[in-house]
């Protein structure tokens, strides 16, 4: 076996996953530079979901490796990647999945909590996160009582309030309006550069392959040709490079 360059954060060879008969990766293979943030775009259904559930440990893909820090993540047993995934990384999917029963201040604070952080302090840095993503207002609200994208907004301060190693965002923007969206997505790429947090982030959204450093393309479980090291322009570096 031989193993990932020293400066891939996150490294896949060969991945294969099918759900049953049907096949979503037929051999990806790429690596994640520390502190990148990589487009991974594609048609629907060619597979990027999947392949960002693989690297993020939540799928075990049914052939090929997945390396976390020049670590097998693929043969960890179920609760270690667990624990990688609560201390590491973190997820935000299409939609928001928030807990009902909590309010938005509480949801954004449960990760630290997960991870042993006190009371206090986890409730601070998660207003922190919902001010930056412009839901500072919204924390004592439960999720039912806000819209879709103050919704989404909270999943995505709840996803950054942990600054984990590495960011999987699923369509963060896809219940958002446009010009919500181009905010957020500019809020969230802007903390990642100045948090130095990886992301991986899949996209239909022209304007996020903008953002990132680079961008790999898949179709039908395979990368594709498109595949090319995008250049963000000068505008989208210049919102970068502010603090967030
Ligand atoms: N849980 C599942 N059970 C069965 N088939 C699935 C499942 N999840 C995904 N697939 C199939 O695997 C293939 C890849 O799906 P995947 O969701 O990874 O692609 P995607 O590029 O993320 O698509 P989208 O843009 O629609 O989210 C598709 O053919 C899809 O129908």
């Amino acid at each position: 076996m031989v193993a990932p360059p020293d400066n891939d954060i996150l490294w896949a060879r060969g991945l294969h996953h099918s759900y049953g008969t049907g096949t979503a990766l037929a051999g990806v293979s790429l690596g994640v530079r520390e502190g990148e943030i990589l487009a991974v775009t594609g048609p629907r259904g060619s597979g990027k979901t999947t392949l960002l559930r693989c690297l993020s440990a939540q799928l075990a893909p049914s052939e090929g490796e997945v390396w976390f820090n020049s670590s097998l993540v693929h043969t960890l047993a179920a609760r270690h990647r667990e624990r990688l995934r609560l201390d590491r990384f973190g997820w935000i999917d299409t939609q928001p999945h928030l807990v009902a029963e909590l309010t938005a201040g509480e949801n954004a604070a449960l990760p630290l909590l997960l991870r042993g952080e006190g009371g206090r302090a986890a409730r601070n840095t998660a207003a922190e996160w919902l001010d930056r993503l412009d839901v500072g207002d919204c924390a004592r609200r439960r999720p039912a009582q806000l819209d879709q994208s103050q919704r989404q907004r909270v999943a995505i301060a709840r996803a950054l309030a942990t600054t984990p190693q590495v960011l999987f965002a699923d369509e963060p923007t896809a219940p958002l309006h446009r010009a919500d969206a181009t905010q957020v997505l500019r809020t969230l790429t802007t903390a990642a550069r100045s948090h130095q947090i990886t992301v991986v982030l899949a996209t239909h959204d022209p304007e996020a392959t903008s953002l990132a450093d680079r961008t790999v393309a898949l179709l039908d479980g395979r990368r594709s040709s498109g595949g090319a090291v995008s250049a963000p322009d000068a505008e989208s570096r210049a919102a970068c490079s502010l603090s967030v």
